[in-house]
């Protein structure tokens, strides 16, 4: 089976737990995902709940990653989520370690190994430069930089500390050159994207900005509009 890769630079949206991402929320955001992706040529990629992974797959057709998966293998475990049910359900891919979902670093690994070896992406979360070191030395497809205290904020990593975006993208270079830098936190315009990428990433890991926008297209339209 041939890896599965995403073209760059990529817009991942994390729909979280709102009370905007459950249900027909989860549709109306995907329909708009859908439809920016279209117009723009730019690779769009949610990561709803669970349950709607597949539904989103299978109506709009979009690249869809699991919020997290559980670094077990099947069998006698209740309310886990192993990687196999994710791959089933039709995610290319899972975050890893997202600052609201923090894991051991072996717990981590196994994780990143699991989705390697089942042809599937890992997009790694880490909060700062030291870590982003120690995860790219793990071989995963992204590395997602979110420094915590601007994530749900209204100021930018992008505008509020471009340094660890650069400090990140240039320690990866140094450690492994095959990953893939995303950064994300309080990034909701089309300037935060473009300084995201012209600082050497490779795309944005977001979330609020569409989730809880009145209008997620309008917002999507803006966020791809500089690229
Ligand atoms: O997974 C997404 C990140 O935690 C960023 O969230 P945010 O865009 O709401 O700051």
């Amino acid at each position: 089976m041939k890896p599965t890769t995403l073209k760059t630079p990529l817009v991942l949206v994390n729909l979280k737990c709102y009370t905007e991402s459950i249900g027909n929320g989860a549709h109306r955001i995907a329909r708009a995902a859908r439809e920016v992706s279209d117009e723009s040529g730019i690779t769009i990629a949610l990561a709803p709940l669970y349950m709607d992974i597949h539904p989103i797959i299978h109506h709009y057709d979009i690249p869809v990653f699991a919020q997290h998966v559980d670094p077990v293998e099947p069998g006698a475990h209740t309310g886990r989520m192993p990687l196999p049910a994710i791959k089933s359900a039709g995610a290319i891919g899972s975050l890893v370690n997202h600052s609201e979902y923090r894991l051991s670093v072996a717990d981590i690994e196994k994780n990143v190994t699991a989705l390697r070896q089942a042809q599937m992406l890992s997009c790694v979360c880490s909060n700062n430069v030291a870590t982003t070191k120690a995860l790219a030395a793990l071989g995963p497809d992204y590395v997602a930089i979110e420094p915590p205290e601007l994530i749900g904020g209204k100021m930018s990593v992008s505008e509020a500390n471009p340094e660890i975006i650069t400090g990140s993208v240039d320690a990866v270079r140094n450690i492994n050159s095959s990953v893939k830098v995303l950064t994300g936190a309080g990034i909701h315009s089309g300037t935060c994207v473009k300084t995201a990428v012209e600082l050497g990433t490779e795309g944005v890991l977001l979330a609020s900005s569409v989730v809880k926008a009145e209008d997620p297209a309008a917002i999507l339209r803006d966020l791809v509009s500089l690229l």
